[in-house]
């Protein structure tokens, strides 16, 4: 079924793969795979399972082994290079052969399917480009040659040069692989940003679940033994998928908070956790910083292989407040012994491993 927003539609299963002289390996076979106007969709799997592989495919710089995908009132084999580049952009990890070139000169390249044969800039062209570089964040960096740039930087003007293309989508090849953790939240932001208020569609591959689980409006799960499963995150988390696919002996998901975290298989010891507020009135901040500790406790507990037993707890753990200098304080409860320690999540923990 297609409605007035697909703006890529496969009719028939694609088949993904690589033909070497008689020999054919089929990568993947996807079904009903379609993109709407300004959706933003991550792709997800695990190594080797063949996401570049299809998002090369779909974007026509690899034959399909099997289908035909529709674009936006043609079928992709039917654009012509120079077309189908005013169509969609392909962010790719390979390193460019660029020389000397700036990565304003980078930025540039993107407005080739709409220049002449002498790839003359208009004055709109070259206003273009300092707005997407202005956009990305590398407006500073334009008249630094591309390849000095730092890894992250070279991301961030490759996702610029994708935008000066000005396609209807934009696929990505793990955009955030380079970058720390605050330029990996601001691209994704930025990509969401761009899918919704430019329409635009967007397709990335990550490794980062827990972002893509945040920030995606469809996700795409390539499965090992074939196939994939698309749906929204709530739909992900409640398939059971993130646990088969991406969790092992000592690393769990917690559905409920869309992370994973560190545990060991969990031991017999049980233990409870409470917080002691009533006494002392606190204030909203204390209170609040209370319930972090709480949850960093139990998390931190469980990871270390003891279970939650509210019931018939081996030991109970409880944090509280005390009543000078806003100090605060765990008590560990143990066959009818009180054992104290500081606040500090390593000395609870210290003092457990003794009685426990
Ligand atoms: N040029 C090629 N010729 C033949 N097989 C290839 C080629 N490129 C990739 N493959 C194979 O296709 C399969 C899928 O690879 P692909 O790079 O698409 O996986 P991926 O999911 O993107 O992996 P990763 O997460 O490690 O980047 C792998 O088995 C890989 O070895």
């Amino acid at each position: 079924m297609m409605d007035n927003d697909t703006i890529l539609n496969a009719y028939e299963e694609v088949v993904t793969g690589y033909v070497s002289g008689k020999k054919k390996k089929v990568v993947g076979r996807y079904e009903h795979l379609t993109m709407a106007k300004g959706e933003f969709i991550c792709l997800i799997g695990p190594n080797g399972v063949g996401k570049s592989t299809l998002m090369r495919s779909l974007t026509g710089l690899q034959p399909l082994i099997g289908g035909r995908i529709w674009l936006d009132g043609y079928f992709l084999d039917e654009y012509g290079s120079k077309n189908l580049a005013k169509k969609i952009a392909i962010v790719l990890t390979d390193q460019l052969q660029t020389g000397n070139m700036t990565a304003r000169e980078i930025v540039q390249m993107g407005r080739y399917p709409y220049t002449g044969m002498m790839g003359h800039l208009t004055k709109e062209d070259h206003d273009l480009v300092e707005e997407v570089m202005m956009l990305t964040g590398t407006l500073s960096l334009a008249d630094n040659t591309f390849l000095k740039l730092s890894d992250g930087e070279r991301q961030k003007v490759m996702l610029a040069r994708a935008l000066a293309q000005d396609t209807d989508i934009i696929v990505l090849d793990e955009p955030t692989a380079f970058l720390d953790m605050l330029n990996r939240i601001e691209m994704i932001r930025l990509l969401r940003t761009i899918a919704r208020d430019k329409e635009k569609t967007i397709l990335l591959s990550t490794h980062e679940l827990e972002l893509a689980l945040q920030a995606a409006d469809t996700i795409w799960l390539l499965k090992k033994e074939g196939g994939y499963f698309s749906g929204g995150a709530d739909d992900l988390v409640l398939s059971g998928l993130l646990e088969k696919y991406f969790t092992s002996e000592g690393i769990s998901f917690i559905p409920e908070m869309g992370v994973f975290q560190f545990s060991e298989p969990l031991g017999n010891s049980t233990f409870d956790i409470k917080l002691e507020n009533s006494k002392m009135s606190l204030s909203q901040v204390q209170t609040a910083q209370m319930e972090v500790r709480k949850v960093w406790a139990q998390r931190i507990l469980e990871r270390e292989g003891y279970k939650q037993d509210s019931q018939s707890p081996d030991f109970v753990v409880t944090y509280f407040p005390l009543e000078n200098n806003n100090a605060f304080r765990w008590v560990i409860d143990k066959g009818g012994k009180s054992y104290s320690c500081d606040t500090n999540l390593k000395d609870l923990l210290k003092v457990i491993r003794q009685l426990v």
